[in-house]
């Protein structure tokens, strides 16, 4: 504790005691530095007083005593000024908080009658010299508090302006009482205007002596707020501030759901960023595609990747968003064949708050919302229910989402790219797909050659597999068995590039030398290892042809009698019916 920081204080009250008790007064602290004088030795204000004096005889012994002969006196015989000292008579009083001296109130007398004074005097004399010290002292408590309080003021109102979320107390009235500099971003609040300033100005009307008197606190309740032309959707908390039984107001929190959203989507999904570059592939094919796709990056249009699975099509609508200008927003996967259809149009375009039993209270933010001046990735696009495809292509149309039980339309800027693995034009003709809907979403397409179609690719996908399962396992596999790329390279590959990565993991993870051999390949690849294009095509038999054979075998077995017919149907799993149906069609005779 430092009296230095009340130092016109102290010179006041030693003032006030020479002109008292009419003898000089000086006031040292803890470092016997002289704070504080009156009369001869105020020209000493800021020297330090020696260590062997009064002064440090007080403050070693930390109680108050009157020296009525100086020099004599068992304080002044280390004094180093024994020798000059002209004083009469010296009074000590220290000054104490919690029981530690922090300085010394002194008073010197310099004539006889000052001595007097002081000696017919001394209970009365010290009675007020500690009244003295104690006022010093809590003087110097109440300065220090000071200085906690703007401290913790100071460092409250760093806090508030660094916490992201929008953040104002109000009264019991609703009226503001502090807010940090998010609320006046988010709400545009201006101090000069006076604009807004009570809580029903922002949220309308809230009932809050409800909350006061129940101290209740609301959590994530959503608001949508409009001033003029700015506006914007948010949730908010509210928590009463109640101290004992009595209440202070509520401190209320505001986010944008937007901001919200997009930091719930940079945690969940933005980080898994795919470039060109890691799209293995030297094949033409594949280096056609990537140039379309790299186009595509630039612009905003429409994708639509259509592709075997396990081509690469998720990894070609990553690259693509983290080549565009979208690239620092969000990147919202979803795939529609994965999610049951009841729930796929919530998940798409999130609900309203009491939408449906069970839905969470504050609603939920659908993946169009999430993406929100991102990329939307609707894998498995083909597998979509058609109700939705009528939905999803109003959002194309007019670029606005209507949540599950909502009333209003939000305005979305979001990227699409679609993918699938089914021949959508094939499901267009056979009415699952809509039309319109699929030259909305076809607008850049782009189609992803199987592994088959791109052997050469094979060999260099390997190599880069192994790296990367090596890394996974903790493994230094190097070589592969020459056989062995000849047995990868004539496989059919039906799974594709994701076959080709489990088929090396796979490897990896049997090998138990440093070089891969047949012995570690999945049997399928040992003994099925007939390419698509080994089989020849004059080998596969029509249907129709088939089925004509196995009906002359049964009728030719049983015999064309009416029960003969029955066990034919029966035996070759159709029905009566069916069987005189195709008996007409192939011009089959019975006889
Ligand atoms: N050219 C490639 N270079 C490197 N890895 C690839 C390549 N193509 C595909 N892969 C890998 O193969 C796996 C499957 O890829 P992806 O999920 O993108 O395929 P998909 O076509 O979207 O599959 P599905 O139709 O089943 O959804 C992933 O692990 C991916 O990293």
């Amino acid at each position: 504790m430092k009296l230095i920081k009340i130092v016109s204080n102290v010179q006041n009250i030693a003032d006030a005691i020479a002109s008292v008790i009419k003898v000089d007064v000086t006031i040292v602290d803890n470092h016997l530095n002289r704070i504080a004088a009156t009369g001869r030795y105020k020209k000493n204000i800021g020297e330090k007083v020696n260590k062997n004096s009064v002064f440090g005889f007080a403050f070693r012994r930390g109680e108050s005593f009157i020296i009525e002969n100086p020099r004599n006196h068992i304080a002044c015989l280390k004094c180093e000024d024994i020798q000059k000292c002209r004083e009469y008579a010296e009074v000590c009083c220290p000054i104490k908080v919690n029981n530690q001296t922090i300085g010394v109130i002194g008073l010197i007398a310099f004539e006889e009658g000052q001595r007097q004074a002081i000696i017919s005097n001394k209970t009365n004399l010290m009675e007020f010299l500690n009244r003295m010290a104690d006022l010093i002292a809590s003087k110097l408590l109440e300065q220090e508090k000071t200085e906690k309080i703007k401290l913790l003021a100071t460092e409250l109102e760093i806090v508030l302006n660094s916490v992201d979320r929008g953040i104002i107390a109000v009264d019991e009235e609703g009226d503001f009482l502090h807010y940090n500099k998010k609320a006046v971003q988010l709400f545009k609040i201006d101090e000069k205007k006076d604009l807004p300033s009570n809580i029903k100005d922002l949220l309308g009307n809230l009932n809050l002596s409800h909350l006061i008197l129940k101290n209740e606190s609301i959590k994530n309740r959503a608001f949508r707020y409009e001033r003029k032309n700015y506006h914007f959707r948010g949730i908010f908390d509210a928590d009463p501030i109640v101290i004992g039984d009595k209440s202070f107001g509520i401190v209320f929190t505001f986010s944008n759901i937007s901001e919200v959203l997009s930091v719930v989507n940079d945690i969940a999904t933005g980080t898994i960023m795919m470039r060109f570059d890691h799209i293995i592939g030297n094949s033409q094919c594949l280096k056609d595609v990537k140039d379309e796709a790299q186009k595509a990056a630039k612009t905003t249009s429409t994708v639509l990747i259509q592709g075997e699975s396990g081509t690469g099509k998720e990894l070609f609508a990553r690259a693509i968003h983290f080549h565009g200008k979208r690239m620092n927003r969000p990147f919202i996967p979803i795939n529609c064949a994965a999610i049951p259809e009841q729930l796929l149009e919530s998940e798409l375009f999130g609900y309203e708050e009491g939408a449906f039993t069970g839905s969470k209270r504050g609603g939920k933010a659908g993946k169009f919302e999430l993406a929100n001046k991102g990329t939307i990735f609707l894998d498995e696009i083909g597998d979509m229910p058609i109700h939705l495809q009528t939905k999803l292509l109003r959002v194309l149309q007019a670029y606005e989402i209507e949540k599950v039980g909502g009333k209003e339309l939000i305005p979305i800027d979001v990227r699409i790219i679609a993918a699938t693995n089914k021949d959508l034009e094939k499901k267009v003709v056979e009415g699952e797909f809509r039309e319109d809907l699929f030259y909305r979403l076809n607008v850049i397409p782009i189609n992803i050659p199987p592994l088959r179609e791109r052997k050469e690719d094979v060999v260099i996908l390997v190599k880069y597999l192994l790296d990367k399962c090596n890394k996974k396992l903790g493994k230094h596999i190097e070589q592969i068995d020459t056989h062995v790329v000849e047995t990868l390279i004539n496989y059919g590959w039906p799974g594709n590039v994701r076959e080709l990565e489990n088929t090396v993991e796979y490897a990896v993870n049997m090998c138990s030398s440093n070089i891969i051999t047949k012995m570690d390949l999945p049997n399928r690849l040992i003994y099925k290892n007939q390419s698509v294009e080994k089989i020849q095509l004059k080998e596969i038999t029509p249907i129709k042809t088939l089925e004509i054979r196995e009906i002359k075998k049964a009728i030719a077995y049983l015999g064309n009698t009416k029960q003969a017919m029955t066990k034919a149907a029966q035996t070759l799993g159709i029905s009566r019916a069916t069987l005189y149906r195709k008996l007409k069609e192939y011009q089959i005779k019975q006889s």
